[in-house]
């Protein structure tokens, strides 16, 4: 559906050129939710304003639905644009007029008779469950009520694609996981792919199928959302499932604890099986969870525990040898003097 094929862009002053994105390709699929993740100034919005020609690329094209954006002329570009919808962080809602003006004024702009203007605005409020605050204005709505709106009025015209720039960024969690939602929704019931740029990892684990991560305007990984969650390579993407992944143990527990401290990651069927417990029964050794969750990332399990193993020490070492093959990831955190056997 979209596809960036070396896409740079960069911005030349008198002082300097700064480069905004740095040869990117990437394929987005239809009805697919992706995810461009990064710091601030990895060039994110850059790359997503590319996607639509609000900002032109330097070099590299942009496809999408087929169409080369890059080729067309001004008049085109705009018929283009109707089938890319966009929402903002802050909105950007026409303040003197009320929900159903904003909404319906995006279908004016297409030539849309007022009768029919009017009946689809009201049934794109009603499917951003906001049909009751029609008449309302902008400065009278909550922050996840106005995107709601924002989301209405991009989809006024049907577009095959919806360009979110950090939608929900300016919202508190709870309102960020109705909007999420909201665009899951959409995404499922009218099969729009949905490009999402964020910083907020959990948003990507939330409703993204794949995902990017950006740094210094280049991909520095891609690829399935669970796949990037369980097995992050660049140091980059590893920090960022972190901040939704990670826990620390407290340094007073790692010198109290005795035995050998692991940490392991339990991806898709292993993560419901009972891998740990077998283990321990077999090398006759002990276990004993310090810290543990079970992530659903895309429906799909991913457990992380710390775990604390005493016995022989042979059998420990070799427990763990077991361990490295059957999971994701297994990282000793703490390797103990072993404890003497359990028999004794
Ligand atoms: N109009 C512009 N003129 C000059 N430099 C720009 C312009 N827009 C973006 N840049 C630069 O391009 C780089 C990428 O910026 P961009 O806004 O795309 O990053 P980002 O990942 O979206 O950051 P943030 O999360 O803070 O919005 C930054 O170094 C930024 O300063």
């Amino acid at each position: 559906m979209i596809s960036i094929q070396h896409l740079s862009k960069s911005y030349t002053s008198k002082e300097e050129i700064v480069v905004g994105v740095d040869d990117v390709s990437l394929e987005i699929q239809g009805g697919e939710m992706f995810g461009v993740v990064g710091y601030s100034g990895a060039g994110k919005s850059t790359l997503l304003r590319c996607m639509n020609i609000l900002e032109r690329p330097t070099s590299g094209k942009v496809t999408v639905d087929g169409i080369d954006l890059m080729s067309l002329s001004s008049k085109e570009l705009r018929e283009a644009r109707q089938s890319i919808g966009m929402i903002f962080q802050g909105f950007h809602l026409a303040m003197s007029k009320t929900v159903v003006e904003n909404v319906s004024f995006a279908l004016k702009a297409s030539g849309v008779g007022r009768i029919e203007r009017k009946e689809r605005a009201e049934e794109l409020l009603n499917l951003v469950g906001l049909s009751d605050k029609a008449n309302h204005y902008p400065a009278q709505l909550s922050g996840g009520q106005k995107q709601r709106v924002s989301i209405a009025r991009a989809l006024a015209n049907n577009p095959k694609v919806l360009l979110c720039d950090e939608a929900t960024s300016a919202l508190d969690p709870n309102t960020t996981q109705s909007i999420l939602q909201l665009l899951k929704k959409i995404n499922h019931e009218l099969g729009l792919t949905i490009v999402l740029i964020t910083h907020e990892m959990e948003v990507v684990k939330e409703i993204c199928h794949r995902c990017a991560v950006m740094e210094d305007g280049k991909v520095i990984e891609e690829g399935n959302t669970y796949d990037i969650f369980a097995a992050p390579k660049h140091q980059v993407t590893q920090k960022f499932i972190q901040t939704v992944l990670d826990f620390t143990i407290p340094e007073v527990l790692l010198e109290k604890c005795k035995g050998t401290i692991v940490k392991m990651k339990f991806t898709g069927e292993s993560a419901e099986e009972a891998v740990v417990s077998d283990l321990l029964q077999e090398h006759n050794i002990r276990g004993n969870i310090l810290h543990g969750k079970v992530d659903y990332i895309q429906e799909q399990p991913l457990g992380t525990f710390v775990m604390e193993l005493t016995g022989d020490e042979h059998e420990v070492r070799q427990a763990l040898q077991s361990l490295h093959t059957t999971l994701a990831e297994v990282e000793v955190l703490k390797d103990g003097r072993s404890v003497g056997s359990i028999m004794a």
